[in-house]
């Protein structure tokens, strides 16, 4: 069923207002910063907070049209819910946890445990169906509760972090359950899957809307908005650099000027207008980094003076990040002869040709302004 829903709701030092779109059998990912309102808008769409304007359709069926005063009760929706912890039933064996909701819809006993039946076998979790919801390890729960969420017919599934709790041996086969469940041909099953992995979204979603401040900053495929983040919580998941400020025009592209002034080069987007909130988005590896003392070579049109707050790991090269937040990829050897250390002044030089400019959201605070 086709999801569209648009919410609206405040709370002391928070306002949420957002619209969304999910089509027949699709999976949207809710990504954004902690207090975004990702759950909120969950719980919304769930029935179990009730916004102060919400207009909420599922296929033919009015969910929420406050301007009518209908508001359906959770268990009336149609919705199945999947939290981080799996919330099983303690005094019910597994088959009966997933019993529960064909039951409840009116199925015979015998009826619902078939049911039942055939949904633990598809999470591959046939063989805990006699167990106690305490004799099971925190994958096999989900798993389990994966199998309570779908046999209850949810024509809607809310996903809020179904991994989080997970230990990184357990996550893998869950998200391989998720992932088949979800995208089982001639399923229909539409989905809101509220993250904050990368991998989640991308191994589970088709689309991502990013929510900060309780507005929707970005949106579309999720590969689309990872290759061209317009913000720096979608930058840090994409793993690249973003720099915030104003489109300029230059002489041989475009710059972003930053609140201190900093002008950062690059290739404009095509719709890039001066003036317009932009970013400087670029790859960690297009990052030179020299001594703070040497003068640098070559005609890079961005020079930033910076100082290293960590070195990490990340494959074959070490990650290097500076108190400026900006990001760069060298190999150990450059590592050692640079002698780089946390404290560390450098100078990071960028080549215009390697940093992509383009349109940045409008802080929440001026859209608000503008409505
Ligand atoms: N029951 C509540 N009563 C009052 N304020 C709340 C309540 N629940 C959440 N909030 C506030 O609403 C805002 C949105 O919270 P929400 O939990 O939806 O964010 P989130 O994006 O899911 O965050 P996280 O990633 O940390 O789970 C935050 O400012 C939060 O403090």
């Amino acid at each position: 069923m086709t999801l569209h829903a648009e919410l609206a709701l405040h709370r002391a030092g928070f306002e949420l207002s957002v619209s969304l779109a999910v089509p027949d059998g699709g999976v949207l990912a809710v990504l954004g910063p902690n207090g975004a309102g990702k759950s909120t808008v969950l719980a919304c769409l769930a029935g179990l907070v009730r916004a102060e304007r919400a207009h909420v359709r599922l296929g033919g069926r009015v969910l929420d049209d406050g301007d009518a005063g209908v508001h359906l009760p959770a268990h009336r929706r149609g919705v199945g819910l999947l939290a981080q912890n799996a919330l099983l039933f303690p005094h019910l064996s597994v088959l009966d946890n997933v019993a529960f909701a064909p039951r409840s819809r009116g199925v015979s006993k015998a009826g619902a445990r078939d049911v039942a039946r055939r949904w633990l076998a598809e999470v591959e979790a046939g063989d805990l169906a006699d167990r106690a919801p305490a004799a099971l390890s925190g994958g096999q729960a989900q798993r389990v509760a994966i199998a309570r969420a779908l046999a209850g017919e949810p024509e809607l599934l809310l996903l809020d972090e179904p991994l989080a709790a997970l230990d990184v041996d357990a996550a893998p086969a869950v998200r391989g359950v998720l992932r088949r469940v979800l995208r089982e041909s001639g399923r229909k099953l539409t989905t809101v899957l509220v993250t904050h992995d990368p991998l989640d979204a991308l191994t589970l979603s088709d689309h991502v809307a990013v929510l900060a401040e309780g507005h929707i900053v970005e949106r579309g495929p999720i590969r689309e908005v990872l290759a061209s983040p317009r913000t720096a919580f979608t930058a840090r998941l994409a793993g690249v650099n973003l720099v915030a400020g104003v489109a300029v025009r230059t002489d041989t592209g475009a710059a972003v000027r930053t609140e201190s002034g900093l002008l950062f080069h690059g290739v404009p987007a095509r719709d890039l207008a001066d003036g317009d909130a932009a970013v400087a988005v670029f790859d960690p590896g297009a990052v030179a980094v020299h001594p703070r003392d040497v003068a640098v070579v070559g005609s890079p049109r961005n020079v930033v003076d910076a100082v290293v707050t960590a070195l990490e790991p990340h494959g074959p090269v070490v990650r290097l990040r500076t108190r400026e937040g900006l990001s760069a990829d060298l190999t150990p050897a450059s590592v050692a002869d640079l002698a780089l250390d946390p404290g560390t002044p450098v100078r990071l030089a960028v080549k215009a040709a390697t940093v992509f400019v383009h349109a940045a959201p409008q802080p929440p605070s001026r859209r608000w302004g503008r409505q």
